[in-house]
Formats: C-alpha cells, sequence, structure tokens
C-alpha cells in the first residue's frame, strides 16, 4: 500500500468504529476480512496510526478545536475521522503534504484552510498544552471528572495518564505443566523475552508484542495471556485442590484457567456464564492448559433452577461480574468514548442482581470474591457495602490478612479490599473484595 492508500484505510476504520456499537478489535477484524488484499503488514501499520489516534483524541480534538480547524464544530464520520488522522501525522512528524495525496487519494489531502492548521500544529512542541482540562490530558470522557477525582484527588491526571499508554503483555504461567522459570526458559529459545512479574507469582511480562498463536510454549499450554491484576484477582479466590469452586461469571475461562490450576486440577470447577458463545471459547483454552476438573455451564440468568440446586453448596464463589472496564482502557482505548453514564448506571444494576444470585451457592464457611476491571467506586465498594447491608450471614475478609499466605511478599494495598491501578502497581485497574460467609 501507498502511505495515501494507508492513511484512508486508517481514516476509513476509524470512522468504522466510532460508527459501530462493536469493541475496536472487533470492528478492525470485520473491515480487514473484508479486504483481504491488505496484507499483513500494512494491516498493522494501518491499526498502529488507528489505535494512536483512539489514544490521545481528546487531546487530538482539544488542538482541531482551538487552532479552529473548519471541521472543528462536528468531528464525526469519515471527515471527523480525516481531521484527527491528520492532526495525528502532524504530531508523529509528517506533514501531509499534497504530494502524498496524489491520484485516487487526493479527496483525502488538506484543503488550504486545513494546511494552515496543520501548519499551526506543526509548529508545536508537545501535544499538550497548558490550558487542556484534566479530562482532555488523561484522555476519559468529562463526565467521570466527578467520580475519577472523587478516587484519585491530586493523582488524577497522574492516574490517568498512565491509563493513557498502552499496556504490556502478561502471561500467566500454567503451574499445571510448568514453573515459572521453566516457561521463561521455554519463551527464552524461541527469542522472547521475559521478566518476572513483581506482584503475581505466575506473572512473566514480556518486553514486546508476538503474536502468541506462532510460539510453541503457548501452543503446548505453558503460558496463556492474563494480566496481573486479573491474575491476583483469581489468585485471591484461594481456591485449592478438592475444593468445590464456582467461577461465576466465567466468560471464556481466563481466571477459570487460573482457579484449575490452583486446583491441581482436583476438585470441582464450574465455570458459569449467561453467553454460551463466551463459554463456548474457554474450551480451546482448558484444553491446551491441560484442565480436566471443569463443568461449562451455561445459565439462563438469576432465576436459573440451577442456582436455586447448587444452593451453599460451594467452599469458594468468584464473581467477576460484567463492568465499565474503566480499569482496561490501557488496551480498550475506544471503550471509553462508547461508554454513557446510563451504560453505568444498567451495569450497576445487574452487578448487583448477579452478585446476590451468585451468593446464595456459597456454603457457611466458604469465600464469595467479587472482582471488577473497573475503577469506579459505584461498581467496587459501594457494591459491597450495599451487598453487606442486606447480607448480615457475609463479612469481608481484609486482602492483607490474606496475601502472604496465597500469594506471597507484601501486601501492595492497605485494604481491606484490593485496589490496583496502572499508576500504582503496573497492572490494569482491578477490584477484587473477599467475604466469607459466617459458619451457622
Ligand atoms: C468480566 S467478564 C468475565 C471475564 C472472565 N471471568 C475472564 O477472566 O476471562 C463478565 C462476564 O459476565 C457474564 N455475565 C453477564 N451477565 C451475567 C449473569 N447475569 N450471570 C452470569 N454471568 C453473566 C458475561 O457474559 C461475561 O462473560
Amino acid at each position: 500500500m501507498t502511505p495515501a492508500a494507508r492513511l484512508q484505510a486508517a481514516i476509513e476504520l476509524l470512522a468504522e468504529i466510532e460508527k459501530s456499537a462493536k469493541p475496536a478489535d472487533s470492528a478492525a477484524s470485520a473491515y480487514f476480512r473484508d479486504r483481504r488484499y491488505i496484507g499483513a503488514k500494512d494491516r498493522r501499520a494501518v491499526a498502529e496510526t488507528v489505535w494512536r489516534v483512539l489514544r490521545r483524541k481528546s487531546r487530538l480534538d482539544w488542538w482541531l478545536v482551538h487552532l479552529e480547524h473548519p471541521d472543528a464544530d462536528n468531528l464525526t464520520g469519515q471527515w471527523g475521522a480525516r481531521a484527527r488522522v491528520l492532526a495525528d501525522l502532524v504530531f508523529e512528524g509528517v506533514q501531509p503534504d499534497p504530494e502524498l495525496f496524489r491520484g485516487a487519494h487526493s479527496a483525502y489531502a488538506p484543503e488550504p484552510a486545513e494546511r494552515r492548521v496543520m501548519d499551526m500544529l506543526s509548529e508545536q512542541k508537545s501535544i499538550f498544552h497548558r490550558d487542556m482540562p484534566p479530562h482532555v490530558r488523561g484522555e476519559y470522557p468529562e463526565w467521570l471528572t466527578p467520580r475519577l477525582t472523587a478516587l484519585f484527588g491530586e493523582r488524577l491526571v497522574d492516574e490517568m495518564g498512565a491509563m493513557r499508554d498502552e499496556a504490556p503483555v502478561d502471561l500467566r504461567v500454567n503451574t499445571l505443566k510448568a514453573s515459572r522459570e521453566d516457561a521463561a526458559r521455554a519463551l527464552a529459545k524461541e527469542d522472547i523475552k521475559s521478566t518476572p512479574t513483581k506482584l503475581s507469582p505466575l506473572g512473566l511480562r514480556l518486553a514486546r508484542r508476538v503474536p502468541l498463536v506462532q510460539v510453541q510454549a503457548w501452543r503446548d499450554g505453558l503460558v496463556e495471556v492474563q494480566d496481573e491484576g486479573s491474575q491476583l484477582v483469581a489468585l485471591l479466590t484461594d481456591a485449592r485442590p478438592g475444593m468445590a469452586v464456582a467461577d461465576y461469571c466465567a466468560g471464556a475461562g481466563g481466571k477459570t484457567l487460573c482457579l484449575a490450576a490452583a486446583m491441581e486440577n482436583k476438585g470441582r470447577l464450574v465455570a458459569c456464564d449467561v453467553a454460551e458463545w463466551r463459554v463456548d471459547r474457554a474450551g480451546d483454552r482448558l484444553r491446551r492448559a491441560g484442565v480436566h476438573n471443569v463443568t461449562k455451564r451455561v445459565i439462563g440468568g438469576e432465576s436459573d433452577k440451577w442456582i436455586k440446586r447448587a444452593a451453599a453448596s460451594f467452599d469458594r464463589v468468584l464473581v467477576d461480574a460484567p463492568c465499565t472496564g474503566t480499569g482496561t482502557w490501557r488496551r480498550n482505548p475506544d471503550a471509553k468514548w462508547q461508554l454513557g453514564e446510563t451504560d453505568l448506571l444498567e451495569l450497576v444494576g445487574r452487578q448487583k442482581d448477579i452478585l446476590a444470585s451468585a451468593a446464595r451457592l456459597t456454603k457457611p464457611g466458604g469465600r464469595l470474591v467479587y472482582a471488577t476491571c473497573s475503577l469506579l467506586a459505584e461498581e467496587n465498594e459501594d457494591q459491597i457495602a450495599a451487598f453487606l447491608a442486606t447480607h448480615p450471614d457475609y463479612e469481608v475478609v481484609p486482602v492483607p490478612q490474606l496475601w502472604g499466605e496465597i500469594i506471597g511478599g507484601e501486601c501492595p494495598v492497605p485494604g481491606p479490599y484490593l485496589r490496583l491501578s496502572p499508576l500504582g502497581h503496573g497492572t490494569d485497574g482491578f477490584f477484587g473484595a473477599v467475604m466469607e460467609r459466617k459458619a451457622v
């Protein structure tokens, strides 16, 4: 592809992502599937531009308005995407020269009024400007400012700055097949450098992104992709060999795999979810990992009869609730631009119902772990407070009390809950609460 054709593809894909209700990576897969003529190298270059624009969208828009770009009043659709891509190009040190847009791509060449904006942009030393408000600097939706300010106070800009950057690739070592040292050695043989993660005893952080499907250690089930924070949440469930464990919102099995390894394949592990297609996707991963103590169960929601039948029969119940995903914005920068306040309110209602329903499964003396990959108190601490107010048979077990025995090393949070963030811990944003059902 010529540079102009790549730019055109980036503009089209950005507009497609904005229009589509799907996550950006699904929209990108669909876009490239329909255009098989775009080769792997070009796909990577186009995706790189699109993801960079998504990560700096607020700041690019701020500049376009500040410098009175002709489309600044309406930065939507193809024209909005085009204005952002061209501005991004300038911040990458490339002038959108008319020469670049010769022939078939001439419609994308900047017009004189836009050229003036591009010229002014190219004089800027930084994409930041002292007049940018915190939500523009931190690249998050303005409506979240009061909530995030209440959470982070003076650290707001730094915390959200850390959430802006690209996340590292973390792998969890499958202890059913290898120790962390063995897995690191196997990766090194394939020329893949990794370092042990600081908090999770199971994690390896890669020095660079690699296509894992081509990696033998991954194909052999020695490692799986899982953010360090997600590993810690699964570990805190403290699933042990011989226990009965329910992974209530198992999805495609990210945490199920970790629970099964902690159980050494012994005992009963039920992976539930309402979405059959997600549970189905867990199949290959479980096989690759050599896991054979998992029963998959698609439930019809909170009134599913199985929940009544299985009441009070699990030693551990993990609820990895559907959430806003505000802790994973490093990986999914588009998600923040699709999230609205009504989505948050709707999720809070669902989480409350799911937690109450899953709580019926815990044995007296057993533990219920509630987790989200959200930063927001409404989905986390407030959710637990409301649950405890209506469930006097449950009490919180402070995370620092469990950390040493289950995970080892110094507990990185004051407690009582696990609260992780990219700035504080180098992980995705995660929340975890451990509650014990009082023995009768
Ligand atoms: C955060 S994701 C789970 C991710 C998964 N635990 C992992 O580690 O890969 C939340 C999951 O909750 C599921 N879910 C949504 N509503 C549910 C409900 N009412 N009962 C059970 N699961 C539900 C979704 O289908 C989704 O797979």
